[in-house]
């Protein structure tokens, strides 16, 4: 059975964040992941974690200004220092947290910026940030985000694109964030690219389509998924990124007889 985790950001959301963590420990998770710990003390969420037994699995770098409809900011060639300033927050972060993995987000690429300058800028700021982890041990991951739907303009839109900025980068530490909700939008086939990515996966989320709501609400079979995943004995984290259809409760039909 994979190892599930929640993702606080999307479940759990009837109640203020910090009370999130104990409604995930008691739904049955070991893990949580949300988008960003930086609005709050890293200590407070230590402790949320600690309290009630909790991994935290991943979060992402800074992305920019999010509220203003920024999606990370890696592939910007004028945001640099930036970029490099959120990877030391972030590292502050994952060290109190214990968290062993942070997703790179690549970012909207404005049409006026070619595109082989935000490869290369997207390369080199992917260096950077994954010498500073591996030296704690530490592994980023780049996430493919379906540009059809959820991110119009998102550079890194296919595992392609991922893999192939990943090759480029060249750094043992870098892995794919494969997120079965994108994949089907943007590919579909997810056992087939599952197997084939398998060696180069270091996260894995999901939601159904369309929606992104709770398995069983969309096309995707995970009875089949989940099971490929054992299969293929994928031994990372499987994480919940899904907004629920009605409540969280409801929505969790999926995880109960999974729990591990
Ligand atoms: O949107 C997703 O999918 C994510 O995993 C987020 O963490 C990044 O937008
Ligand atoms: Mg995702």
């Amino acid at each position: 059975m994979p190892r599930f985790a929640a993702n606080l950001s999307l479940l759990f959301t009837e109640l203020p964040f910090l009370d999130r963590f104990a409604a995930a420990a008691d739904a049955g998770f070991q893990g949580v992941e949300y988008l960003f710990p930086y609005d709050w003390p890293a200590s407070s969420l230590a402790e949320k974690l600690q309290q009630h037994h909790l991994t935290q699995v991943l979060f992402n770098l800074p992305p920019g200004d999010w509220q203003a409809g920024e999606r990370g900011i890696a592939c910007l060639p004028d945001r640099v220092e930036e970029f490099r300033e959120g990877v030391f927050q972030a590292l502050e972060y994952a060290e109190v947290l214990d968290c062993p993995r942070m997703n790179c987000l690549a970012g909207i690429r404005p049409e006026s910026l070619p595109a082989d300058v935000a490869f290369q800028t997207l390369v080199e700021n992917l260096r950077f940030a994954a010498d500073l982890l591996a030296a704690k041990g530490m592994t980023l991951t780049v996430e493919a985000i379906n540009s059809k739907v959820d991110m119009p303009g998102f550079f890194v839109d296919t595992s392609l694109a991922a893999m192939t900025v990943i090759e480029a980068a060249g750094r043992e530490n870098i892995r794919f964030q494969f997120d079965l909700y994108h994949m089907q939008i943007m590919e579909g086939d997810l056992c087939r690219s599952l197997s084939r990515l398998c060696p180069h996966i270091g996260h894995i989320q999901f939601a159904d389509n369309p929606g992104r709501h709770e398995p069983g609400t969309g096309e995707i079979h995970f009875d089949r998924v989940f099971a490929h995943l054992d299969a293929l004995d994928y031994q990372g984290w499987v994480s919940a990124e899904y907004r629920p259809q009605q409540d969280t409760e409801t929505s969790l039909g999926w995880f109960r007889p999974r729990i591990n």
